[in-house]
């Protein structure tokens, strides 16, 4: 198969979706790699690099998206790119179509079979091509925070370990899957006072297991995170519900109970975001403030450690890639359930039904499309 990986053109990012690693792997069961020029430079991958691995070189994203039967990416295609998609080729890439009807519209009217990494699933019920981007940005959240908390960033001016006689910073971490579990040992690690919220009694058991008491836990109602919140320096959105947009959990209105210049970090903005004020920001403007609130809101977090998070993604997307390539889309998707979990779109056919419920589009079962 030929595979095409282009450069991401989404602001600040700096990810690639195929290492050279990946496609020495691609090339060596005999399929054809095209790289666009410069695609990897960004996460520390020089064009050389690839050629070694028996990669192609071209100089432009048009090229790569003329030849390639299958288009490996990391970020959702952006307007120009979604134009130069066509029917029968296979996008592979993060998309988050349920808060996004105008990349939804354009997926569909380009006739591609789209395959969303965050929607590919285990047999642990986790979410493999998810699950890396998520330690990345679980990681990261509380290292934006502690900076939005400093005074010249409009935050509360609070150090999250404290200092002998002053307590930490308190943190409250809503969603305690990848990221939230991440967010909360490095915000715990720094110091900070961190407490998890979560509606999954399981989830809560396994955090008190393995974590004991580095933070703590509680279960999520809207009670329980109205008073929290009214005494956190940073809360931080992780919460997910596979494909569908984010339940709002934070509304305008609660921002007045909060203490001015708190800071919310909202991993979830990816699905439109979990508090009411949310809305997506880039690594270039970062923070916004709303009623004396700092918020951090940036889609892509990963892209700012683009050489961790390129090798962390590239571990967990190539055995899926090398089936797609080696099988095709339609039987490595027979052969693999949860393969065929991420299918959100085939042939001009919706096959998500989260983001069908989201949009208020019909959805044919992806069961039914891979019959043919
Ligand atoms: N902004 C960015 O750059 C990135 C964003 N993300 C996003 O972060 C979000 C979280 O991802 P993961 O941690 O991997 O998901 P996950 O599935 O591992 O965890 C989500 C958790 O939220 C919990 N949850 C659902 N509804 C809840 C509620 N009302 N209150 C409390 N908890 C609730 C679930 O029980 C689950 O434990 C996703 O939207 C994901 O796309 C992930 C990576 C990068
Ligand atoms: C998960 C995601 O959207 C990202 O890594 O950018
Ligand atoms: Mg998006």
């Amino acid at each position: 198969m030929k595979i095409g990986c282009p450069k991401e053109i989404k602001p600040q990012e700096f990810r690639v979706g195929m290492t050279p690693n990946a496609a020495q792997e691609a090339v060596a069961r005999g399929h054809e790699v095209i790289i666009e020029r410069g695609a990897g430079l960004g996460s520390g991958f020089d064009d050389d690099a690839y050629v070694a691995a028996g990669a192609r070189i071209v100089d432009t994203a048009a090229e790569v998206f003329a030849t390639a039967e299958m288009i490996v990416k990391v970020k959702e295609p952006q307007a120009v790119e979604r134009k130069m998609l066509r029917e029968g080729q296979v996008l592979f890439t993060y998309l988050h179509l349920a808060p996004d009807p105008e990349q939804t519209k354009d997926l569909l009217a380009s006739g591609c079979t789209a395959i969303a990494y965050e929607t590919v699933t285990d047999a642990n019920g986790g979410l493999p091509l998810l699950a890396p981007m998520s330690e990345v940005a679980g990681r990261l959240a509380p290292q934006v925070g502690a900076w939005t908390l400093q005074k010249a960033n409009g935050g509360r001016g609070v150090l999250m370990g404290g200092v002998p006689g002053v307590g930490p910073a308190k943190v409250v971490v809503i969603g305690g899957g990848v990221v939230g579990t991440h967010a909360a040992r490095i915000a715990a690690g720094m110091g900070a006072d961190v407490t998890v919220l979560d509606r999954s009694l399981p989830r809560l058991r396994y955090l008190d297991d393995v974590f004991r008491g580095q933070f703590k836990n509680q279960y999520s109602t809207a009670g329980a995170t109205a008073e929290l919140i009214r005494d956190a320096d940073m809360v931080i959105g992780a919460v997910l519900i596979p494909g569908a947009a984010a339940p709002k959990l934070i509304t305008r209105e609660q921002l007045s109970t909060m203490k001015p210049g708190a800071v919310l970090v909202d991993v979830a903005i990816d699905q439109g975001g979990c508090f009411e004020t949310s809305k997506p920001t880039t690594h270039a403007e970062p923070i916004y403030e709303v009623d004396g609130i700092m918020h951090y809101c940036v889609a892509n977090m990963p892209g700012a450690v683009a050489r961790t998070s390129t090798i962390a993604l590239g571990n967990a997307t190539m055995p899926f890639m090398l089936a797609l390539a080696d099988k095709g889309w339609r039987q490595a998707c027979q052969d693999d359930p949860h393969l065929l979990a991420g299918l959100n779109v085939h042939a001009g056919q919706l096959t998500y039904y989260a983001v069908g419920k989201a949009l208020g589009i019909d959805v044919v079962s992806p069961s039914v499309v891979i019959k043919g």
